[in-house]
This record gives C-alpha cells, sequence and structure tokens, in this order.
C-alpha cells in the first residue's frame, strides 16, 4: 500500500490529495495539463517538498507530525522522465553500474540480467547513449531505475517525447514490467490510450485535488467523470471501457476468435498472443457501440449483447450509456448514440437493449 497525504501551496495552484494506492500494478495519474501530476510525483519522491505524510508499505518516508522527512537519495525508488538524463561519456553497461554503486546494498545484489532481458538491451551494453534512438534510451533510463532495486517505480510521461512508431516499440516492454514485477509501478500519463493498454488503477486529477480514484475498469465504465468522457471541440471521443477477457473459441476460417467475460462474449480480429485459454485486455470505445430495442435480424454486425441500462447522461448533441451486460452488475460497456436517437427509442435507465458492438481493439 502507497499512502500519500499531501498538500502543497503555490502561487496560482494548490495540491492537495489524500491517496491510499494498491502495492502492486501500474497506478495511472491522469487528468489535464497543470492539474498537478508531475507535482504529485515530486513531492512523493520527496523532490518537492510539500506538507504531509508519504508511506509504502510500513515504511515511512514522510511524517510532518513526527518530524521525519527521509531524503530522495534515501528512498528506494527508480525516477523516470520524458528525456531521462544518461552518462553520455559512458556506454549503456557503464550507466547501469553506476545507478547500482549509487544505491543500496540490496542493489548490488540483484542480478542485472533479468532486468537486461526484461527491457530487450542485451545488445546495446556496449553502446555509447549518444548512438542510441529516443526508444532504446528510454529502456536504457527504466533499465538503469531497475538496475537499484526500487520498491516503487515512478514515470513521468515516459513516452511523452516518442513519436508513434518509437511509442509502439517501448509499449510492449511496459506491459512485460507491468505483468512480471511485483513492485509498483506510478505512471503520469495525458494519453487515454497509454492508461487504457497499461494501467491497473487510476487516479484523476483536476485542479490538485484527486476527482476520482479506483481500479481502471470501474473508471472507464463511468459516464460522470469529465476527463474521461469529454468530447467535441476537435477532441478525439476516447470514452470506452476496458474488459479484461479470455480466449474461449478460435475461427481459423475467418481468422476470428472469442472472448469471454462475466455477461458476454466478443468476437475479435485474432492477433497476437489470442492462444486459446490466453488472457486479454480488449477496449471497446463508446463511440463503436449502438443500441437497439429489439434483437438486430440481418446485422453486419458480430456483436450483439443483451444488455441493462444502469447510467445516461446526455449534452446537447449526445447520450452516454453506461451498459450492464448480460444484466444488472455484468461487465460494463458505454455507448455515446445521438441524442436524437436516445429520444427516439425513448432510453432510459433500467431498461433492455442489446448493444452492437463494431471494434473491439486488443490491447
Ligand atoms: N517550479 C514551479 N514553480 C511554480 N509553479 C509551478 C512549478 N512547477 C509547476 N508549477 C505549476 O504548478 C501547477 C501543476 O504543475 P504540474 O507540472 O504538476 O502539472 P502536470 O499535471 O504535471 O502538467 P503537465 O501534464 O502539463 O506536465 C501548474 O499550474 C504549474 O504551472
Amino acid at each position: 500500500m502507497i499512502e500519500a497525504r499531501l498538500r502543497l501551496q503555490r502561487r496560482d495552484f494548490a495540491l492537495d490529495v489524500a491517496l491510499s494506492l494498491p502495492g502492486r500494478g501500474v497506478t495511472a495519474l491522469f487528468g489535464p495539463s497543470g492539474c498537478g501530476k508531475t507535482t504529485l510525483l515530486r513531492a512523493i519522491a520527496g523532490l518537492e517538498r510539500a506538507a504531509g505524510r508519504v508511506a509504502l508499505g510500513d515504511e515511512t518516508w514522510q511524517d510532518d507530525a513526527r518530524g521525519l522527512f527521509v531524503p530522495t537519495h534515501r528512498r528506494p525508488l527508480g525516477y523516470v522522465i520524458q528525456e531521462s538524463a544518461l552518462f553520455a561519456h559512458l556506454d549503456v553497461s557503464g550507466n547501469l553500474a553506476y545507478g547500482r554503486r549509487r544505491a543500496g546494498e540490496a542493489a548490488q545484489r540483484l542480478a542485472l540480467e533479468p532486468v537486461i532481458e526484461l527491457l530487450g538491451i542485451g545488445g546495446l551494453m556496449r553502446r555509447r547513449v549518444g548512438t542510441l534512438s529516443g526508444g532504446e534510451r528510454q529502456r536504457v533510463a527504466i533499465a538503469r531505475a531497475l538496475a537499484t532495486a526500487p520498491e516503487l517505480l515512478l514515470m513521468d510521461e515516459p513516452l511523452a517525447a516518442l513519436d508513434a512508431p518509437r511509442k509502439a516499440e517501448i509499449l510492449p516492454y511496459l506491459e512485460r514490467l507491468q505483468r512480471e514485477l511485483a513492485l509498483p509501478i506510478l505512471y503520469v500519463t495525458h494519453a487515454l490510450d497509454e492508461v487504457a493498454r497499461l494501467a491497473d488503477h487510476l487516479v484523476l486529477l483536476e485542479h490538485g485535488r484527486v476527482q476520482a480514484a479506483g481500479p481502471l475498469a470501474e473508471l472507464l465504465a463511468r459516464t460522470d467523470l469529465p476527463a474521461l468522457v469529454r468530447h467535441g471541440g476537435g477532441a478525439p471521443d476516447e470514452a470506452g471501457v476496458v474488459i479484461e477477457a479470455e480466449v474461449i473459441e478460435r475461427d481459423e476460417a475467418y481468422g476470428l476468435v472469442r472472448l469471454g467475460f462475466g455477461g458476454g462474449t466478443l468476437w475479435v480480429g485474432e492477433g497476437p498472443g489470442t492462444g486459446l485459454g490466453q488472457r486479454v485486455r480488449a477496449r471497446v470505445l463508446a463511440r463503436d457501440v449502438s443500441l437497439t430495442r429489439q434483437a438486430p435480424r440481418e446485422t453486419s454486425i458480430i456483436n450483439v449483447l443483451p444488455a441493462v441500462i444502469e447510467q445516461l447522461q446526455a449534452d446537447r448533441g449526445t447520450a452516454l450509456l453506461q451498459l450492464a451486460l448480460g444484466g444488472r452488475g455484468g461487465t460494463r460497456l458505454l455507448a455515446r448514440i445521438t441524442r436524437k436517437s436516445c429520444e427516439a427509442l425513448a432510453l432510459q435507465p433500467g431498461d433492455q437493449v442489446f448493444a452492437q458492438v463494431k471494434g473491439v481493439a486488443l490491447m
């Protein structure tokens, strides 16, 4: 468990949070520019002097009530930023070794090979850092942070400086960290696709305060969190849920696989990691879900799921509906339809409908 009760006052900004975060998995800190994500991360690291209390498990890093403040270099944490500074005069292996020397005994005992393997940098060890691509540099920066045997990994927009292909190259490594490491990761980003792909938990910040915090799937399924469901004004409509599912059937002839989860199944195109029995994470955007009152006949849409409307939020042009698949308590889905259709069908919470799912992205 990570506990962070922190307050900090700047001229035009106040941070005021009280968080209890899970001691494993990836917790994403998400919110608009200037909401205080970096400030919170730095305050947890002790790089920013906020008032309050910070504890990781039974180790207390800061407790103002007891006059306790462990300086950053004594906290077992790794910190990776957008453009992490590596030592240009050293090769990759020298950079990793430097990080370890700085850290304590635990780091000296840690075998480096698994870290090197995890980030796929074995072939880079003798390279000068100046010759690395942006994506390779970030992998080395993450490896250097892990080489210090941290008990908490803080990542501040680690992909923000990379272009789309570099980002795509490094994301699988971050997924491996999420899956294979026991240590908790706090991950700052303003990219919802990274959140959907990597996070287990989510903290939404707005103006220095926590707007909502909880398990990822639960928060993404809510209709009342503007940071997640806002759209219009040219911003992409990224409202949508993630569903943890298992591959339960394969249709080789058509290149499709069927995902099973509480309350339903979905057919999706096969991809890497879709062998029978494998666990996958699927993202279904609200704009890819349409609704009918009666079971549709002769539709081209392959996924038609019975559902109950649980929540409904309308603005001028559109309505966003939360659905429970297979009845109340089932896996949640969001549907974005026009307000005109919503009124034409007289949709209300409690109604039985059929959700037609056009697109499912495997993350
Ligand atoms: N060193 C500083 N001195 C004064 N104000 C600062 C300082 N650093 C940040 N701020 C202000 O504090 C607020 C929170 O900044 P912070 O960098 O934590 O936000 P953020 O959510 O990480 O934003 P972004 O997504 O743009 O990086 C902002 O209003 C910012 O302008």
